[in-house]
């Protein structure tokens, strides 16, 4: 264990107190570059999530009494904590997750701007004035916070994707049931740990570890909770939709993506080469914005694949926390089978192995950057979410088969292209089907950005001016007989 032992919370936070599961039982947290068991943490269920949701129900008039002076004072503070364990934050998330070190300091860095920008955000959730169509009356709206949100986060952002959900929760006023992924634990209930350090009134932020299907159930059921807000895969949201809907909660969800990233003739080669670098090979491509197809003009094509392709063979491949680290492990077991078994697909069916294919020679967990030339539609790799370091390659003639073949996706969620072309530039903007968009730049998000998907990449946006409405209740009053 490194020298965030101090910040490690092996249990549940649940009304103020530190608790194991009712049941006794634990779930190991493993290090995914050694598989080393670093923590355990409660394999909390059904009972434990009722006790949390009731904590945060009976909290909820009072810290939504807070001023808005001391909610904006507690969330700077929790800002400060966190920028003041950033590096063991950072080190915790690589010891749990696999990322690179730098990612990972990117990635908490990342958590405490969210939760300023949404500090600050607190004091802008004005109402209206209405104008009055008939006389003697006075017409206003009002802004009040929806309740108790529950918050389901993902693996491979078990921080900022937090920060994205406390931040604008805890800004307008609602008390939140935290559940974050049983693979890495640790960063969420770390959350929970400084909320409470820096004076978050008990009840208020309640953190809990354990059965997804049994904590989702209370979740999706319990009437107490007003709004669920969660970041994961399609498949997974879209059932907790159905499951939501019995008690017609607020739901935000930011799913899957399927990115794709287009390189015209006239693109600048090596700005591209650099962005195609990071956007598929960030956190080994386990995000949601990871390119997952790359489209080439045939007039780059060659060049571009070469250029690639020597980037890629160059990168290091070590454990996160080994200076230099460029792609650490696959989370777990079955995204390493399911890796082996896309690439397996997509050489089957034509693909052209340039560089990678198979394990590393590290062992484990660990994966070859992969190139996959003369990539075709038939290929899984196409329409699935790779979610791995593998970069499948297609050759395009025109923009209109380039955006044919981008949008031809049931996702939505990020897109990039490079392109010297202003005018196309435009037509792209446009033309992608897409809730993000990079254009000749692939590092694109910011908490002053609306992040989330069309179709079915998500609902709702975080970050931004418009991520905390989605926190709050509008209310409207007619004052008569005036
Ligand atoms: N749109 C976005 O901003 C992001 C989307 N993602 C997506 O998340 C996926 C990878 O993350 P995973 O954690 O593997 O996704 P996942 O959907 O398997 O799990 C996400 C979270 O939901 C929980 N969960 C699973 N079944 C549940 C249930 N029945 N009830 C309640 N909670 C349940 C999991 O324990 C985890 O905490 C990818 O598809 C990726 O695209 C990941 C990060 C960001
Ligand atoms: O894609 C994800 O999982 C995260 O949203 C990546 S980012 O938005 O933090 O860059």
């Amino acid at each position: 264990m490194s020298n965030f032992a101090s910040l490690v919370r092996q249990s549940n936070l649940i009304n103020g107190q530190w608790v194991g599961a009712d049941n006794g039982q634990t779930i190991d947290v493993t290090d995914p570059a050694t598989g080393e068991t670093i923590a355990t943490v409660p394999n909390s269920g059904q009972a434990e999530t009722q006790r949390a949701i009731d904590a945060a129900h009976d909290a909820f008039p009072a810290y939504a009494g807070l001023t808005l002076g001391e909610r904006v004072a507690l969330m700077r503070k929790l800002h400060d904590a966190i920028q003041d364990n950033l590096e063991d934050m950072a080190q915790m998330l690589t010891a749990e997750q696999g990322k690179p070190l730098a990612e990972s300091r990117a990635e908490v860095g990342s958590s405490a701007a969210y939760v300023l920008w949404f500090a600050e955000e607190a004091r802008r959730t004005n109402g209206a004035i209405i104008p009055s169509p008939i006389a003697g009356r006075k017409l206003m709206t009002t802004r009040h916070p929806v309740g108790v949100v529950a918050a389901i986060t993902p693996w491979n952002f078990p921080s900022s994707m937090l920060a994205r959900k406390l931040g604008p929760a805890l800004a307008a006023g609602c008390t939140v049931v935290v559940k974050p992924a049983s693979a890495t634990p640790l960063s969420g209930l770390v959350w929970g740990h400084l909320a409470e350090q820096v004076g978050f009134p008990k009840g208020v932020v309640n953190v809990l570890t354990g059965s997804a299907r049994a904590i989702g159930g209370e979740i999706t059921s319990n009437p107490k909770v007003r709004k669920i807000t969660f970041t994961g895969s399609t498949e997974i949201g879209k059932q907790l939709l159905a499951e939501a809907s019995s008690t017609v909660k607020r739901m935000s969800m930011e799913l899957g993506g399927n990115a794709p990233f287009i390189v015209f003739d006239d693109a600048d080669l090596d700005k591209a080469v650099d962005g195609a670098i990071i956007a598929k090979f960030r956190n080994a491509g386990q995000t949601c914005i990871c390119t997952n197809r790359l489209f080439v003009q045939a007039g780059i094509y060659d060049r571009f694949v070469r250029a690639f392709a020597e980037r890629v063979s160059a990168m290091k491949v070590a454990p996160g926390a080994e200076d230099g680290s460029e792609q650490g492990p696959l989370v777990d077991d079955a995204a390493l089978s399911k890796i082996e078994e896309l690439v397996e697909d997509a050489l089957s069916k034509g693909g052209d192995l340039v560089t990678g294919g198979g394990r590393h020679d590290r062992g484990g967990l660990f994966y070859q950057p992969t190139v996959i030339g003369n990539a075709t539609s038939a290929m899984r790799v196409t329409t699935e979410e790779i979610f791995g370091p593998v970069a499948p390659v297609y050759r395009f003639e025109s923009e209109e088969d380039a955006i044919k073949a981008a949008n031809d996706t049931d996702y939505g969620l990020a897109s990039y292209a490079y392109t010297q072309d202003l005018a196309r530039a435009f037509r792209l903007q446009d033309k992608l089907e897409y809730g993000l968009i990079g254009i000749n730049e692939v590092l694109i998000v910011a908490p002053e950005i609306p992040f989330g998907g069309l179709k079915e990449s998500g609902l709702g946006k975080e970050g931004s001016w418009q991520g905390i409405d989605d926190y709050l209740e509008t209310k409207y009053t007619c004052i008569g007989g005036l």
